[in-house]
């Protein structure tokens, strides 16, 4: 059997106007992630197989709306589907209770039904709040994801977890809650800011770390092409890594296990964070990068890993132009700060932190590490060179 975390990293094996679809075989509710160019205009056909009644309702953030909501309102009409939608402010900031009330009241106001699909139209804030949202309207609805951004096509839209952020710390609200249908339109990456591009970048090698040495070689060559537009590299890395999380899903849907590598570099990741207070100064993705340099530290540490492993790991966050270290971020955070936001996270079991770590392709989750040797990491990411 292929092993679609190892199998062909060349490109261009598929002509790039053609749909491919991954599928992602969750236990009782399994779906599609369609992946191609030009797929916003062919929303209305995609989307219509899966809706009980022609009516929907399109979430998105207002700076997608600018870009593309006429588009796919068209396309939804053109298919019969009648659709309203209900547009956010963007940014990290809209996934609070504030938002959360607001969209869920709209929604109703919509005079949605249970069987009725929400369309989340956006990054990975709609997508987690829109989500959440169709998880407890009317006790459940269905969803769609239509992904605007790398790091939505990559991960966020796929395998169900939405929720909001509380003063607690990061995603501390929310369920597990799978979409019916993910639709990802490679060209609206052409609009997406670089900064936000390189985020997204982040959660891509995040997959060769967990699981795939061979991507994350083929990612050390192409960070560049990916980065810079070229159509084949963003569509090779979208689907290995759509491939990759929804075997893990598949594997196991509520974090029970083998999930919880997906996490990899986000305890330290929603730290940073949180710390930051999700104002804009620091992109999710960003947090991951850094948060990916310090799991890899805190391997070599243990010596789970070895030194070079940890010099190609920052080496490939810092070419495709990503800060690797907290001290880059701000000069307020400390590492007594970061350690208590790390213990409000989801990945603290009996009071004891569980990390991931772990050399290239081979993280790895571990227990109840000493809290003196993340204290170390974390240290030494805040340390300024010069000090
Ligand atoms: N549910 C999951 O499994 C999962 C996985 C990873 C990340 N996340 C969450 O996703 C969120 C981050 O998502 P994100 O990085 O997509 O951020 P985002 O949703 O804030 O989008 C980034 C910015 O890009 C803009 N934008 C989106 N698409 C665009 C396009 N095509 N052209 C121009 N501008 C566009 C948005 O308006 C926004 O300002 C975080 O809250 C993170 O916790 C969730
Ligand atoms: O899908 C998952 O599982 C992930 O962990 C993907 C992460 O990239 C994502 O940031 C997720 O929202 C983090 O989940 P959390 O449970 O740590 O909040
Ligand atoms: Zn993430």
């Amino acid at each position: 059997m292929t092993d679609p975390l190892t199998s062909d990293h060349g490109t261009g094996d598929l002509p790039q106007d053609m749909a491919e679809t991954v599928h992602v075989p969750v236990g009782g509710h399994p779906y599609d992630i369609v992946i191609g160019e030009g797929l916003i205009d062919r929303l209305g056909a995609l989307v219509r197989p899966h809706l009980a009644r022609a009516k929907t309702v399109i979430v998105s953030d207002a700076t997608v709306a600018d870009l593309y909501m006429e588009r796919a309102v068209n396309s939804l009409e053109k298919a019969g589907i009648a659709c309203g939608h209900i547009i956010l402010p963007p940014g990290e900031a809209s996934k609070s209770f504030a938002q959360l009330e607001q969209l869920t009241d709209t929604l109703l106001d919509h005079k949605v039904e249970r069987r009725d699909c929400i369309v989340a139209l956006g990054g990975g804030v709609i997508g987690d709040l829109a989500g959440f949202a169709s998880s407890i309207v009317l006790r459940g609805m269905g969803f769609i994801q239509v992904p605007t951004t790398l790091l939505a096509q990559v991960d966020s839209s796929v395998g169900g977890k939405t929720g909001i952020n509380t003063r607690h710390g990061k995603n501390l609200i929310g369920s597990f809650h799978q979409p019916r249908l993910v639709v990802s339109d490679l060209a609206v990456l052409d609009t997406l800011p670089s900064r936000e591009l390189q985020a997204g970048f982040a959660e891509v090698v995040k997959y060769g770390l967990i699981g795939d040495p061979a991507f994350f070689a083929w990612l050390e060559q192409n960070a560049g092409p990916v980065l810079g537009g070229d159509r084949a590299a963003q569509r090779h890395a979208v689907a290995v890594s759509c491939r990759a999380k929804a075997r893990i899903v598949a594997e196991d849907e509520r974090e029970n296990g083998r999930r919880a590598l997906l996490n990899l570099g986000h305890t330290f990741g929603h730290a940073l964070e949180a710390a930051l207070g999700y104002d804009g100064r620091l992109l999710h993705g960003e947090a991951v990068a850094v948060g990916c340099v310090m799991a890899s530290s805190l391997a070599a540490r243990l010596g789970l890993a070895h030194h070079d492993e940890c010099i190609r790991v920052e080496r490939l966050f810092a070419a495709a132009g990503m800060k690797t270290r907290a001290h880059q971020l701000a000069d307020t955070l400390s590492a007594g700060d970061l350690l208590a936001h790390m213990a409000q996270d989801k990945k603290v079991e009996n009071d004891r932190l569980v990390l991931i770590s772990g050399p290239i392709g081979d993280a790895r989750i571990l227990r109840g590490v000493e809290t003196d040797i993340v204290a170390a990491v974390l240290e030494d990411s805040l340390k300024h060179p010069a000090a």
